[in-house]
Order: structure tokens, then sequence, then C-alpha cells
């Protein structure tokens, strides 16, 4: 049904825009390359516009990795805040912030977008209710034994660990090593821990391993973190969406209060987010909050994709 709109049209008025139409699209697979071989971890994630159904959604998107679709990216969220103003998709955008309701596969993301003198700049989104899913869960990892994690969700489900428990630094020890203790925890908890998601299935599943520097509790120095998700892929920015869950994680641990300015830094970057939890809410049985995050972030690309009408696949394959 979230495709079932499609498609959606730019407005006349996008001066920036190089096509005047989105594509229909009702399959679509994305294999990226795997950098896993020739140990380059480069993110790209890809931001498919889709129209949505729902009345208060200016647009809604799917978003693409290595390995297929996620169903939430705080970081491509930031990015779309300026597109959608930059390329005329938002009529009248106001100063000094403009709002754009993103129907993204987890629910309605609000962004806000920094907006003067024509420019976009930084944009600060509240995402769906975020929750801790479990704490202290041990699971046996192997090659390293067993480690305990926290799943915590924030559009999407990450186990978090300190990467001290294997010995490593996430700002300074070889993305190869990290990738491979976050692979094995993400492998380990698929098959040893039954998730779950109130709102729908298709929303319990593990996306990644987040490891942090265990500096949790609250300070005003930044946290580094590296999440990796999909098919190990690594971020390049601290996590949207993995800094909606940690968030979520800290307060139910009392280590973080309501409106209280967390700064988190991608240990394999270097680049921050800020983050805070707004209000307490609740997901289903889940006491749960609803978290800010701010942050800047770029699009590198617009693609246009057609489906000609005598092209006998034009609906989408798959090979088995
Ligand atoms: O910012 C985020 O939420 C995302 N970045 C890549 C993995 C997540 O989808």
């Amino acid at each position: 049904s979230f495709l079932a709109s499609l498609p959606l049209t730019l407005p006349p008025s996008a001066a920036q825009a190089p096509t005047s139409k989105w594509p229909l699209v009702r399959k679509c697979a994305f294999y990226g390359p795997k950098m896993y071989e020739d140990q380059k971890y480069v993110n790209y994630l890809i931001a498919l516009l889709v129209r949505s159904e729902l009345a208060e959604a200016d647009l809604g998107v799917l978003f693409m990795h290595n390995e297929g679709y996620s169903t939430m990216c705080g970081h491509a969220v930031i990015a779309l805040g300026r597109f959608a103003v930059d390329y005329g998709l938002i009529k009248a955008p106001t100063s000094p912030e403009t709002q754009i309701n993103i129907h993204c596969p987890c629910g309605l993301v609000k962004a806000f977008t920094q907006y003067s003198n024509g420019k976009t700049g930084a944009v600060r989104f509240h995402s769906v209710p975020a929750f801790a899913f479990a704490t202290d869960v041990s699971v046996s990892v192997p090659g390293y034994g067993s480690i305990t994690v926290d799943i915590s969700y924030g559009g999407a489900l990450y186990a978090f660990v300190s990467s001290e428990k294997f010995g490593l630094d996430v700002n300074k020890s070889k993305t190869r090593d990290l990738v491979d203790a976050a692979t094995a925890v993400s492998d380990a908890v698929k098959s040893q821990v039954k998730l779950y998601h109130p709102v729908s299935e298709d929303l319990a599943f593990l996306y990644g391993t987040i490891l942090t520097d265990g500096k949790d509790a609250f300070s005003e120095e930044p946290t580094a973190n590296v999440c990796v998700f999909a098919d190990a892929q690594v971020d390049r920015s601290p996590t949207g969406s993995g800094v909606t869950a940690r968030i979520a994680l800290q307060y139910h641990k009392g280590l973080i209060g309501l409106n209280q300015t967390r700064s988190f830094k991608s240990g394999a970057t270097g680049s921050v987010f800020t983050g805070k939890a707004i209000e307490e809410t609740t997901c289903g049985d889940f006491r749960a909050v609803v978290v800010e995050v701010r942050g800047h972030a770029h699009y590198s690309g617009v693609a246009s994709f057609t489906q000609e009408s005598d092209d006998p696949l034009r609906g989408g394959f798959l090979l088995r």
C-alpha cells in the first residue's frame, strides 16, 4: 500500500530539478557493491521518494542499502529535509525553519529544516517512539564467547555493546576489526534472540550492531559509536536511528533526562549529531520516548528511472 500511490511528481517550479517526474516503482531490489572484500567501507544510502497515503505526510521514502531495504535512516532524513526544500518539493518554505513530514517505513518522522536567505542548513527530526527492547541480554558470540548486549529500537532495532568488550576502541581500532566484532554480535543476536515490535512484524528484525565507547552516563563530552548495519556496511554518520535508539536506552537506564542534549560522534568519520529525549510516550506495552536528533547531512546525486511499456521485465525480476 505504501507504494500504491506512485508516482510522485516534482512541482514544475523545482528550479534545480533535473527531471519532472519520479518513476513508478512497484518492486525494487538493490544490491550495492560489497565493499567488504577490498577493505573499503563506503556508505551510501539510497532514498527512493514515493508519495505517501498519509494525509499529513509531505512525502514518503524507502531506504535502500547494500543488502536491501531499511525501515529508517535518520541521516537520510536530515539530507532529505534539505533536499525537499532545495528541490522545491515544499511549496512555501518558512524561515527560520520549515517542517517536512516524511513517511518512512517505520512511520511518520517530522523533520525541521533550518532555512534562511534561501539556504537550507541543519535539520532536526522527531522520530517514531523509541524504546529499550531488552537490556543485559547474554548471547554466545563465536570467537568472542559470551557477550552481554542491550537491544533498543529507534525506527530500527540495534544491538549495543561497548567495543571494550572486544579489546577494541571505536575511535582508533581498524575498521576491519570493528566490523568483524559487530557482525559476529549481529549474527548471534539474530539467531539467539526473538525480536518483537508492537506495531508490525516487519519492524521486528535486527538492523545492525552499534559498538560504543561505553560512555553512556550523561556528559557534555561527545560519546562515540560505530554502526555496522545491513551486510557489514559501516555508517559514515553517528546514525540517526542509532542515536534515537541509544538515547531511548540511556533514558530507560536513568542515564539521561528529558531535554538533556547529548552529542554523538561517529568513531569512523568524526561527524557529530546531537540528540535528546523530548517526551515520554508508549509503544504497545513498552515505555518509550520521542527523541529529537539534529545534524547536518548532504545529498550526493539524483537519479531517475523509467519503465518502458514494451519491456517485458519492467515489473522487476528476482534470481534465486
Ligand atoms: O542514520 C541512520 O539512521 C542510518 N545510517 C545508515 C544506517 C541507518 O539507516
